[in-house]
């Protein structure tokens, strides 16, 4: 029988950077005191870095020691974990996916804002243009807890929390059924 061992579910948020990974991780997070881990901001913060890659002017993570890190507060549940990538978390944590997209033009702008070189611009447009973080989510984890979410604006942003919001507390009422039998 597959027991569910978490009073809360794991959720992980992917898509191109820029897309508002981390925004709307922080705003489920702070709605359901959940955990957020921010996987950029966890490898600066904690050393979790394999070297620094000067083409794409970042750190290099150390995803062995990333999932060390992370594997007590993933046992528990109750956790918002935001990155780009998604394949090489184990796949027994995440009871939700979420790919977030956005419509080129206004990702192009957000890029701009951020001061991006052109280069760093194209890659992620390109990625985003060829749902390149869709197909490896589809890859890494069962189509059936793969979701995609739009991110352009504050609606879209409003509505995601509130279907979020939902699906956590269906997870949770059956997750408690299933505690009683
Ligand atoms: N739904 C939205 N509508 C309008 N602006 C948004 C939306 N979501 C995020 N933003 C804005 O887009 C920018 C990028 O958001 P954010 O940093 O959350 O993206 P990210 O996907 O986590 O990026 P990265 O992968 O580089 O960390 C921020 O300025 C944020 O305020």
């Amino acid at each position: 029988m597959n027991k569910i061992k978490r009073n809360k579910p794991n959720i992980l948020i992917t898509g191109t950077p820029g897309t508002g990974k981390s925004s709307l991780a922080e705003q489920i997070a702070n709605s359901h005191q959940f955990n957020h881990f921010d996987i950029s901001q966890l490898v600066k913060e904690k050393g979790l870095d394999d070297g620094f890659d000067e083409e794409f002017q970042c750190l290099i993570i150390d995803e062995d020691k990333v999932c060390d890190e992370l594997e007590e507060p993933m046992c528990k549940g109750g956790c918002v974990v935001d990155h780009h990538s998604s394949e090489w978390f184990p796949e027994r944590w995440f009871d939700l996916v979420i790919v977030l997209q956005t419509d080129i033009q206004v990702l192009y702008k957000r890029l701009e804002k951020r001061g991006y070189i052109e280069k760093k611009i194209t890659n992620n447009i390109d990625c985003e243009i060829m749902q390149t973080m869709l197909d490896e989510a589809l890859g890494a984890y069962k189509e059936e807890i793969v979701i995609t979410l739009p991110s352009n604006n504050v609606e879209d942003s409003e509505s995601n929390q509130a279907k979020i919001s939902n699906w956590i507390e269906q997870w949770q009422n059956i997750n408690s059924l299933h505690s009683d039998i």
